[in-house]
């Protein structure tokens, strides 16, 4: 569904995504990990037309999407949140996911009962009145996700959203991410450092290290990796209590 060929990106000096590819399979929770500032969101930004790359290409669907902007991209059928929620905080949960579902749609109307259909998967119908600046962090989260599924994407790229959650808010978002990925048929490629989410999600996973990608296979696999133990795992495994 995905194929990623040998993209890099320099800021100045710092390399921070070198020479890395990988495919994402249609209907797969695809997870990419490593350490703060491995060049994970660098590598997102290149995908979803963020950020312009020096090197490397995209596919998707067989169509090269390298140098489209960002709404293009999002047209095809992709869809993204961002690590640092940005939700337009003057506007309202339902407004917000109005800005995902007008662009998708026909008219206002059909946009309306896609994005409420949206907040009631969600939960988010009880908050569709409130400015989203008001909101606690794991409702922020969920409405970062509504506004990229009001989009209607088909590929949806998750930058962080256990990040800050509480327990039980990180279970609520894993059942969330999998009923997307079963019963929507949504293929989703997730960034996490929870790893108990990572390892309970993901059938295939990237590691990503000073912008390289030090190895590649399924949870077994990354989890039992020496290097990637050595660069990543060691304490943050163990902090997860997976
Ligand atoms: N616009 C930019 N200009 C200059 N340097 C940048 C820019 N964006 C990211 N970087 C640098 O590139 C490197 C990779 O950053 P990136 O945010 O992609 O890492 P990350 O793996 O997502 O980290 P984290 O897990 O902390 O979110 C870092 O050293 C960062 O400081």
């Amino acid at each position: 569904m995905l194929r990623v060929q040998n993209l890099s990106k320099r800021f100045g000096g710092l390399t921070a995504v070198d020479n890395v590819s990988f495919e994402i399979e249609k209907g797969q929770i695809f997870g990419i990990i490593g350490p703060n500032g491995a060049g994970k969101t660098t590598l997102f930004n290149l995908i979803t037309g963020n950020l312009v790359a020096d090197q490397g290409e995209v596919r998707f669907k067989d169509q090269l999407i390298t140098g489209k902007k960002p709404h293009q991209i999002a047209r095809l059928g992709i869809g993204r949140t961002f690590q640092m929620v940005k939700p337009f905080g003057g506007l309202t949960v339902e407004q917000n996911v109005m800005m995902g579902a007008l662009p998708k749609h026909a008219s206002f109307a059909d946009a309306n009962r896609a994005a409420h259909d949206v907040m009631g998967m969600l939960g988010l119908t009880p908050y569709q009145n409130e400015e989203a600046r008001s909101l606690p962090v794991g409702l922020k989260k969920k409405l970062e996700l509504a506004r990229a599924l009001a989009t209607q994407p088909s590929l949806l790229f998750l930058d962080e959203v256990m990040g800050g959650l509480n327990p039980t808010e990180v279970q609520e978002m894993m059942e969330l991410i999998r009923f997307l990925n079963k019963e929507n048929g949504i293929t989703i490629c997730m960034i996490e450092h929870v790893m108990a989410a990572v390892v309970a999600l993901c059938e295939q996973i990237v590691v990503i290290q000073q912008g390289r990608k030090i190895a590649e296979g399924t949870a077994n696999e990354v989890t039992s990796n020496p290097a990637v133990i050595e660069a990543y795992l060691g304490g943050e495994f163990a902090h997860a209590g997976a």
